[in-house]
């Protein structure tokens, strides 16, 4: 059991135990790289929406705008140190071979309309249940643990469900007039002691994310600046990156938002036809896989740090929901894809006890 030792964190678990036991919302989460952990508790069952973005609190958002970004209202926030040592976690789970042909049938579907031309990338998932055997504070503490570079958390809402998961993807980061974002795509499998090379495929992949961003930014933003790209781990997983900053004008933070969400690193190129085919192709419902999650003016009035919310799961009755995709272009192997997908859900696998059903 990790940080055992560690006073103030118990006594975070034993607050989110009781939260469980009294049906009160709540998000707890450490930001990537830092080393300290924030509770927002809400102290009624009320579900809160935010429509506009203009609110204050911990905002959960669906990948589908239609369905409404809940608020958890900031009625306490806590924060006290991350506890330590942090190590990845060893890449032990064992993986199925469910799904496979769907699965590869659905990529196979989505090359064949991509090489008509008009569809340049479409990001397809899946979705797998596995039965689980710790509570969802361990599981929690487990992430934090384990995935000391991702945006760490667990989140309930009593009318809602249980979510947690280490996301390696920042939506935007907004400090005044100042943003921050990255464009994030690719994936390979990392080899201890070995740097990725990373092939056409990959390299084009991620350049979509970034002409998209920028392309959607530019008439948002000044001074826009998007950095070379690079290498950075999430796990057991390599992805390609580039780093992005701009001015903003004056823009409310619902058209930023509306501006880069769903981005193709979750959803596609061009927009709504990669939409469309995710909502004919993909038979299940992402709900809140590929949203977005995280502060707002919750420190400060025009603060704003969202995550979206991927390497994640729903957890019910002691079973686990864990959501992957992968983004598929013209070059996309089906076989490949499928093992990506594979790969991915070893994120959240390995760190848990638990039964293929
Ligand atoms: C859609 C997911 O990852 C995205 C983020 C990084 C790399 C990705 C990729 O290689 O396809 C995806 O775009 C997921 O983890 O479920």
């Amino acid at each position: 059991m990790p940080f055992p030792e560690n006073k103030d964190f118990q006594q975070l678990i034993s607050k989110i135990k009781s939260c469980f036991e009294q049906g009160l919302p709540f998000a707890v989460y450490r930001k990537p790289g830092e080393a300290e952990l924030t509770g927002v508790f809400q102290s009624n069952q009320v579900i809160h929406r935010t429509e506009n973005f203009v609110g204050q609190g911990f905002v959960f958002a669906p990948y589908d705008f239609n369905d409404d970004a809940i608020l958890i209202q900031a009625d306490e926030v806590l924060k006290l140190a991350c506890p330590q040592p942090l190590t990845h976690a060893p890449n032990r789970a064992k993986v199925s071979n469910d799904g496979r042909n769907a699965h590869m049938d659905m990529v196979a579907r989505a090359v064949k309309e991509i090489q008509k031309g008009s569809l340049k990338k479409v990001v397809l998932s899946r979705k797998l249940d596995v039965k689980v055997y710790q509570e969802p504070d361990v599981i929690f503490t487990q992430l934090l643990r384990h995935y000391p570079d991702a945006l760490c958390y667990l989140w309930f809402h009593p009318k809602v469900g249980t979510w947690c998961g280490a996301t390696p993807e920042t939506l935007l980061k907004v400090k005044g007039n100042q943003l921050r974002t990255m464009s994030l795509a690719a994936t390979m499998s990392v080899r201890e002691g070995e740097e990725p090379k990373w092939g056409s495929k990959e390299i084009e992949e991620q350049e979509m994310v970034s002409d998209y961003v920028r392309e959607r930014l530019s008439i948002l933003t000044d001074k826009l600046e998007v950095g070379k790209v690079q290498s950075v781990r999430a796990g057991n997983l390599w992805h390609l990156k580039s780093e992005v900053k701009a001015t903003l004008l004056k823009n409310s933070m619902d058209q930023i938002i509306k501006a880069l969400h769903p981005t193709p690193a979750v959803c596609g190129v061009p927009v709504l036809e990669a939409k469309d085919f995710i909502a004919k192709h993909e038979n299940y419902k992402r709900t809140y896989y590929t949203g977005f999650l995280g502060e707002l003016n919750l420190c400060a009035q025009d603060e704003v740090s969202l995550f979206v919310n991927l390497r994640c799961m729903t957890i019910q009755n002691g079973m686990a929901s864990i959501f992957v995709g992968g983004g598929i272009t013209a070059a996309s192997n089906p076989e490949s894809e499928w093992i990506e997908t594979q790969n991915k859900s070893r994120t959240m696998l390995n760190i848990l006890e638990f039964e293929y059903q």
